[in-house]
């Protein structure tokens, strides 16, 4: 058997499957709690569960101080709305504390960014995913309940403008609502260094209805793209399971995420842990496992690094979403996408 990776004083044992494959990218939600209303994720609003307790500063120290033992290279701060938490700021300082990470990632709904792009960016978060279902005004306010195209728009500028070095747009593809909105999408990206993320709608325990109504098939666009010029870029090893394409007239790129397409989890690379420290081995696991109890204190580390990997021996192959089976996830705000 070969021996594990020394990086410095410390000696790496990288978390992996029984399927070979190995995770490196921790998606770590912050807080459930959001301020808009998609249609697909939280279309009525968050409405507390009791009184929530997400992670203190103090435990999310320990949480990456762990994941960053097993080899966790990136951490994506997600949410609910993660920015909506008074010390995101702290957080991200926090994990740029941290020598073995070197990739520090959030995904937002753009409502903040305006005023902080360049305080995060001094902070050490180096990429940011905004989301924007539509570049309609009307259409963004339709389907994210929110009058607030422009301000997102303002902070996606801002972003660019901080030097981070990716920004990434997430689109959610919706039958009946953006659905015509590629042309404007492509012209966008055309002169502007910003990848594109299509990411076909999944279902979840509370979404049966939108999905049936307004689920479309990535693979559409996906011939769209080949038809016109653009070309599947090589994948990495350790690229996660979106397709990314290319066009030598285009500044930015086009991702796919098609969660519904044969083989997407063979390259699952990434691990979740909620808002209230539970991991969850899949999107769509069947229920989380409890971490919380062992990030109170730094003496507890070499049991939470045995308890990580005991979880990944139980990590199965893949999602059963084509059986309709969507697991404990009753919204993506629950455990952050
Ligand atoms: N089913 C599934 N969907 C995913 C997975 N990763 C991302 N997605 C979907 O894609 C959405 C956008 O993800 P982002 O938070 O922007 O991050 P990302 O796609 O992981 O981006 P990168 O870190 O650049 O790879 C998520 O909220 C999910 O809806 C995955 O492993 N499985
Ligand atoms: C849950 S949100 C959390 C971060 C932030 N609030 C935002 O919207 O970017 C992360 C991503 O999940 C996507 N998402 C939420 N529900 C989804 C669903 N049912 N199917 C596909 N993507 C979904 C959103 O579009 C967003 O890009
Ligand atoms: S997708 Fe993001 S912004 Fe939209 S409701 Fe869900 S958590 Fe909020
Ligand atoms: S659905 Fe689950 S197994 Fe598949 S790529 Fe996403 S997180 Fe990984």
């Amino acid at each position: 058997m070969s021996s594990p990776p020394v990086f410095g004083k410390v000696i790496m044992s990288q978390l992996q499957d029984n399927f070979g494959r190995r995770f490196h990218y921790l998606r770590m939600s912050v807080t459930d709690v959001c301020n808009f209303k998609c249609g697909y994720c939280l279309p009525d609003g968050y409405h507390p569960n009791g009184k929530p307790s997400f992670l203190t500063l103090s435990e999310i120290e320990q949480l990456v101080g762990a994941f960053a033992e097993v080899g966790t290279q990136k951490i994506r701060v997600t949410g609910g709305e993660p920015t909506l938490r008074k010390d995101f700021t702290d957080i991200i300082r926090l994990i740029a504390d941290n020598d073995q990470v070197n990739t520090i990632a959030t995904t937002t709904n753009g409502y903040r960014l305006e005023e902080h792009a360049q305080e995060w960016y001094d902070a050490g978060l180096r990429r940011i995913n905004v989301s924007v279902d539509s570049l309609d005004p009307r259409m963004f306010y339709q389907i994210t309940g929110e009058n607030k195209f422009d301000k997102v728009m303002r902070g996606i500028d801002a972003a660019l403008e901080a030097g981070f070095e990716r920004v990434k747009i997430n689109a959610v593809l919706l039958k009946d609502l953006n659905d015509k909105d590629l042309p404007r999408f492509l012209h966008w990206i055309k002169s502007t260094p910003i990848d594109l993320r299509f990411i076909e709608l999944m279902e979840t325990g509370l979404g049966r209805d939108y999905f049936q109504a307004h689920h479309l098939a990535g693979e559409s666009i996906k011939q769209r793209l080949i038809a016109e010029g653009w070309q599947l870029d090589q994948s990495d090893v350790d690229d996660g399971p979106a397709k990314n394409f290319s066009h030598p007239d285009y500044q930015g790129r086009i991702g796919l995420i098609m969660p519904y397409a044969q083989n997407f989890c063979a390259t699952c690379n990434r691990l979740r842990v909620s808002a209230t420290g539970k991991l969850h081995l899949c999107l769509f696991t069947e229920q989380g496992v409890d971490l919380r109890d062992l990030l109170q204190a730094e003496t507890q580390r070499a049991e939470l690094v045995e308890r990580l990997h005991a979880q990944l021996r139980l990590k199965k192959e893949t999602h059963f979403l084509h059986q309709g089976f969507t697991g404990v996830t009753q919204h993506l705000a629950s455990i952050g996408g």
